[in-house]
Parts: structure tokens; C-alpha cells; sequence
């Protein structure tokens, strides 16, 4: 069986701890060696004690075998973390050490540098030093630096450098673990989606990523010919029998399918997905049916399906697929969550990879829908919005490709959640499905059938809904709105839902404003939104997502995060400081694409 540690034909990226010292012999760099190495074990802890890779297992670090006073010790350094596969760096010091004589100089890998705040020692003069030569050499690096000063002995991380410590390391395992992956695009152009013309340049130069293409006839082919594992799709399909309960049909009944037909849509439907898996990341038991070619997938870490309309129009539509692959779960028991975007949404596909790869959860997909007025909602419910929902609502929406982790019913102390897989209960997937129904397509729609999802987040989730667009003339831009999920009473609901397709999964999305620019008002989230998609994550990650975006330089053109939560390169000031925004494009513009 195919599983996610095979979504990583590599092993995981390393993070690379450097401990940087002043070289100077006979009484100075001895008496510092031990504080140095210390600060570079205490970061290691940090980090295998609170990140995780996506499989689970804690991240690991390497330490250099010396600390480094100057160039060739920083050269062996370079020599070892290639050696063992490292693909973020983190320098560490208590003193005053030589600039660029001690820098790393990989100009892929993120990079940043934790000097000491004491006094006895100047670590926060290196950092200044050092950090003016990686701006010199075009290789941003992030600074970091207590607030308070420590003393000489302490060898404990105060909250405010733990914070960014973390902050930078999530986002820049991410780069590194988005480093020399594929994204499958399986199908080509979804409607005439822009963001599914899947731009290979954009994958190569800021991702670091292979794009692959497939014709969905590949779909036909391994259906007809039984290219899959047939004991795993009997499995998936009495499993389905069980878990997955077909809801009310809404098509007009002279349309509706016959019963023959929709159990006939379920074999396909379920079909389709092992087919799907199996052309990201491979399965070895393709292998040993005599398919060694198709076993060895196409180390995909997102995908796409194109669906509409060619193979819609035909055969069933897409939305099982993308909803299973897309939890946390399915016949195989818990497990970490595939990316597959709808439509081929690459843009959108390319979120999602950021927001789960930061977070080691599940991301919904969804159609930015509508904008509900509190005044609109009260015009044709007779309700007013009130809490999270006051100032509005966005509908979103999509032909069921969200996760069903989605639908909230994973707890954390009586309040919805989404997890990572390892922390979901048999209890709580058990109850993502149930609620969950799986209602024939809108025939209209989706003249080939299939099932979409139907369901309803549960209101009080905190969540991110982010956005690459590409822009002609700049390149990528990434726009971020957190907020949260919100209830409606169920007649309100109810009445909304109906006036589209309520077939489909619906979060009520409430982004918080916060009274200036596209955060003015709800309206203008909405109105400010570049596409048609958004993916949504759980929790607040803007902040993570800036400092990602940052590494790879793509401006973020419209997000409310607090500044105080903002952690960007220090080269970044040096475009200009009353204004971020403008200066983030500066900076972007000026370094260019991280592969580039
Ligand atoms: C069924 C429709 O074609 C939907 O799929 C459409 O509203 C979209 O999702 C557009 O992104
Ligand atoms: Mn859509």
C-alpha cells in the first residue's frame, strides 16, 4: 500500500545548526566554546521538541563538528551539512565573530542568525555585522535577537527568540521540503481558470518544483486495464458502502440518474482516487501486478484535476477524489492528507502545499462565493448577523472538493479543530464522515455524475484563507485573510445555501477587519480577492505565511496580520520602513526568485 512516507522519495530535509565563535586563540575563543555549543544544542532540542516533518517523526538537526571561527571551518561546515542533507540554516552566537568570513553561503537555503543578547559578549554586534554582509551579498538572512538582555551563563531561549526561532524554521522547512518535488497536473485547463495553466516557471524558480502533466485518458486506461490494486479496491469500496452515505438527490427528477447507474459512479468514483494516488506518489504493489513503470508515480506533493469540462461532461466528476485524497483519513485508517486542488487550480494547489506543509493539516478548497451583507442576510433570512459574523460573511463554496477534515468535528477542549493526523481519534474521523453526505452531482452541471460533499464547518474555527495570483510584468503575489468560521442559525443557513448549489460543503468565513485598506470592510476582502479559489487552513498562520513568502520571494500584496507578528529578512528595511508593503516588493523584486 501506497502511503506518505513514499510521497518523500528523499529523506526529509535537516535543519543545520552553526555555532559561530571569535577564532581567536590563547584566551578568548576557549572561553567560549562551550557557551557557543551550548546555544547550539539548546536550539536543536527546540526544534525536535516542537516541529515536525510530515509523516509525524521529530525534525532533526546537525550541528556543525566545530564551531566556527572562520572561513575553512565554515567551508567544512558547508561540506557536512551537504553531506547529510541539510536545508535550513541557523547560526548561532554568544560573541563578537568575523562577519563574512563565517556567513553561510548557500544561497538556496533560508538562512538566519540568533546572536546572544548579553553584554559581556558583543553577539548582537556579529549579528549587526553579519547581517549587513548578507545584504551586501544578496543573500537575505533573518535576524534574531532577544529583548531583554540575558546573562552570560544563561543558557535558557527567552519566549521572544523562541518564537522566532520557530517561526523561521517552520517556514524554512517548508522551502525544503518543496525542494526538487513535482506537482502533477492531471488534466490541463479547468474552464478557462487561469490559475490551471500550470506555469512551470513559477513552480521551477520559486518553488524549487518539477511540473508533470497527464492526460485524464490515463484515467481510462488504468480503469480498463484494472492498473490498480484490485484487493485494495474492494476494500475502498465496501468501505465507502459503509462510511460514505449517499445524500438526497437534487436534480430535477427527470434527470436523475438510475440506481444502476449511481452504484456504477461509486465503483468509478472510488476508483479514480486510488488512480489519482497512485500517479503522485506511486504504490509497490503496482510493482508486483507487473505495472513497474506506474509503481513509481511521479513524486508528486501536490496535483491538480482538471475535471471540467472534458471529463466531467463524460464520466463521474472529480469532487470524491479530491475531498478523500485531501483528508486525513480514508480506508486506510489515518494518515497525512494528499494535495489535490480542483479545477487544477495550481495556484490554489500551491497555497494549500504552504498552508499544509506549514501546519501538518488539512487545507480546504473552496470558490470565494459571495459576499453576505449583514444588511443582505437580514433581507432575505430576517436575521441579524451578529459576533465573529457582524460585519458580513463570505460564502465558501465549492463542487466538493474540501476536506472533510473541514467539517470540524475533531476537538480540543470542547472547541473544533483541525489536527494533524497523529493527534485525530477513530472517534473523530468516524464523525468528519458522518457528517458528511455524499449527494449525486448537479447533472446540470456535471452531465458524467459522480458524488460531491456535502457538509457544513462548524462555526469558532480560527482560519486563514490565503491566495497566489500571478500577476504579467511581477510574477507571483500572495494575498492572506485570516478570520474565523462562524455559525448561522439552521434556517439562515438554510436559506443561503439553497440559493446555490446546496450539494456542495459551505464554511462561513468571517475575515477580521481591521479598518483600513482591503480590510476595511468585508466587501472589500471580497472585492480584493484575485480569483475565483481560496484555500483555507486552520488556525492563524499569516504570520508563517509571510516569513514563508518572504524566503521565496513572492510579495504579499494584501494580508491583517499584526505587525508585531511579522518576521521578514533584515534586508527588508533596507527598502524602506514607514511602508512594508511597498518595501516587500522592493526586496522581492531586487533578490528575485529563490531558484533563480
Ligand atoms: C460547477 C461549477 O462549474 C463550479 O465548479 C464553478 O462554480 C467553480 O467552481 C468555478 O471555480
Ligand atoms: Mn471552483
Amino acid at each position: 500500500m501506497a502511503d506518505i512516507s513514499t510521497r518523500y522519495q528523499s529523506a526529509f530535509p535537516k535543519i543545520g545548526i552553526r555555532p559561530a565563535i571569535d577564532g581567536r586563540r590563547k584566551g578568548i575563543r576557549e572561553s567560549l566554546e562551550e557557551q557557543t555549543m551550548e546555544m547550539a544544542r539548546s536550539v536543536a532540542r527546540l526544534f525536535a521538541e516542537n516541529l515536525r516533518y510530515p509523516n509525524g517523526e521529530p525534525v532533526e538537526c546537525v550541528i556543525a563538528d566545530t564551531c566556527i571561527g572562520g572561513v575553512a571551518e565554515a567551508a567544512a561546515c558547508g561540506e557536512k551539512f551537504s553531506r547529510e542533507g541539510v536545508g535550513v540554516s541557523i547560526t548561532v552566537t554568544p560573541c563578537w565573530c568575523y562577519g563574512t568570513e563565517t556567513i553561510d553561503m548557500d544561497p538556496s537555503i533560508p538562512k538566519a542568525v540568533w546572536g546572544f543578547n548579553g553584554t559581556e559578549r558583543p553577539g548582537a554586534v556579529y549579528l549587526a555585522a553579519v547581517l549587513s554582509g548578507y545584504a551586501q551579498k544578496g543573500l537575505p538572512a533573518f535576524g534574531i535577537y532577544g529583548n531583554e538582555v540575558q546573562d552570560s551563563g544563561d543558557t535558557t531561549i527567552p519566549n521572544d527568540v523562541r518564537d522566532k526561532l520557530l517561526g523561521f524554521a517552520r517556514a524554512g522547512l517548508v522551502v525544503a521540503l518543496m525542494k526538487g518535488k513535482t506537482y502533477l497536473s492531471m488534466g490541463s485547463v479547468s474552464m478557462g481558470i487561469a490559475g490551471s495553466i500550470v506555469n512551470d516557471a513559477f513552480f521551477q524558480d520559486y518553488l524549487g518544483m518539477r511540473t508533470d502533466y497527464i492526460d485524464m485518458s490515463e484515467f481510462v486506461r488504468r480503469m480498463d486495464q484494472g492498473i490498480y490494486d484490485p484487493a485494495e479496491y474492494e476494500r475502498a469500496l465496501s468501505w465507502v458502502k459503509e462510511n460514505c452515505s449517499e445524500g438526497a438527490d437534487n436534480n430535477p427528477p427527470a434527470l436523475q440518474s438510475t440506481r444502476e447507474q449511481k452504484d456504477k459512479d461509486w465503483e468509478t468514483v472510488v476508483k479514480m482516487t486510488l488512480i489519482a494516488r497512485d500517479l503522485m506518489i506511486g504504490n509497490p504493489r503496482l510493482d508486483e501486478l507487473g505495472y513497474g513503470e506506474e509503481a513509481l508515480g511521479r513524486n508528486a506533493i501536490a496535483s491538480g484535476f482538471q475535471g471540467q469540462r472534458a471529463w466531467t461532461d463524460h464520466f463521474p466528476n472529480g469532487d470524491f477524489l479530491e475531498a478523500m485524497l485531501n483528508s486525513s483519513f480514508d480506508w486506510n485508517g489515518i494518515r497525512a492528507p494528499y494535495i489535490v486542488a480542483t479545477e487544477n487550480d495550481s495556484l490554489n494547489g500551491a497555497v494549500m502545499l504552504f498552508g499544509n506543509l506549514l501546519t501538518n493539516t488539512a487545507q480546504i478548497f473552496a470558490d470565494v462565493r459571495t459576499f453576505w451583507s449583514p444588511d443582505s442576510v437580514e433581507r432575505v433570512t430576517g436575521h441579524r448577523l451578529s459576533g465573529h459574523a457582524e460585519n458580513g460573511i463570505l460564502h465558501l463554496i465549492n463542487s466538493g472538493p474540501a476536506t472533510l477534515d473541514g467539517t470540524g468535528q475533531q476537538e480540543q477542549d470542547g472547541k473544533p479543530v483541525m489536527k494533524s493526523f497523529w493527534d485525530i481519534s477513530e472517534e473523530e474521523a468516524q464523525k468528519c464522515l458522518d457528517a458528511t453526505s455524499w449527494r449525486p452531482a448537479s447533472l446540470e452541471y456535471f452531465r458524467g455524475g459522480g458524488y460531491s460533499s456535502d457538509y457544513l464547518t462548524r462555526g469558532g474555527m480560527p482560519m486563514t484563507m490565503s491566495r497566489i495570483n500571478l500577476v504579467k510584468g511581477i510574477g507571483p503575489v500572495l494575498q492572506i485573510a485570516e478570520g474565523y468560521s462562524v455559525d448561522l442559525p439552521e434556517h439562515v443557513h438554510d436559506t443561503l445555501d439553497k440559493r446555490t448549489d446546496p450539494t456542495w460543503p459551505t464554511t462561513w468565513f468571517a475575515p477580521t477587519l481591521t479598518g483600513s485598506g482591503a480590510f476595511r470592510t468585508v466587501y472589500d476582502v471580497m472585492d480584493n480577492w484575485g480569483a475565483n479559489h481560496g484555500s483555507i487552513s486552520y488556525g492563524h498562520i499569516g504570520a508563517d505565511l509571510i516569513t514563508l513568502a518572504s524566503m521565496l520571494r513572492i510579495p504579499v500584496n494584501m494580508h491583517n496580520v499584526p505587525a508585531e507578528r511579522i518576521f521578514r529578512p533584515r534586508a527588508w528595511s533596507l527598502f524602506g520602513t514607514d511602508n512594508p508593503e511597498s518595501a516587500d516588493y522592493r526586496a522581492c523584486t531586487n533578490f528575485g526568485p529563490l531558484y533563480n
